[in-house]
């Protein structure tokens, strides 16, 4: 049997409030998908009780090993709360990560309304009807 897919966690800094929020939102869907995430987003997500894969920290090149597992065909989604108004050293590697989302065909979410969408979609998909 293939391997399940995972998800990529990643939230900026001035994000990290929404993406928590929005995870206890799914919590649900979360515990049943292999989680990833960059190393600051992994640990603020692991508080919610949640099991994740902590990579490096975002501008240290967690974005960096996304963008190489969505290569890798080893993700079936990213979920990217990008902050707009900040300024990031690593922001060659956020463009990274987004073209080879769109290069391999790997839906990616950068904001919470998307998000929601997105995960409805999961949620079809993977939960048992209530
Ligand atoms: O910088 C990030 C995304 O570009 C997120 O990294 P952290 O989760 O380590 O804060």
């Amino acid at each position: 049997m293939p391997k399940a897919k995972g998800i990529a966690i990643i939230a900026h800094d001035g994000k990290k409030a929404e993406m928590i929020a929005f995870m206890k939102d799914h919590a649900a869907l979360f515990q049943n998908t292999k989680l990833v995430a960059t190393g600051t987003t992994g640990q603020y997500v692991e508080q919610t009780g949640l099991k994740v894969k902590k990579l490096l920290s975002g501008p240290k090149g967690g974005d960096a090993q996304i963008a190489s597992m969505v290569a890798e065909g080893k993700l079936q989604a990213v979920i990217f709360f990008r902050d707009p108004l900040g300024k990031h050293p690593h922001e060659p590697d956020v463009q990274m990560l987004m073209r080879l989302c769109d290069l391999h065909n790997v839906a990616l979410a950068t904001n919470p309304s998307t998000a929601r969408l997105m995960v409805k979609g999961l949620e079809a998909e993977t939960l048992p009807e209530a």
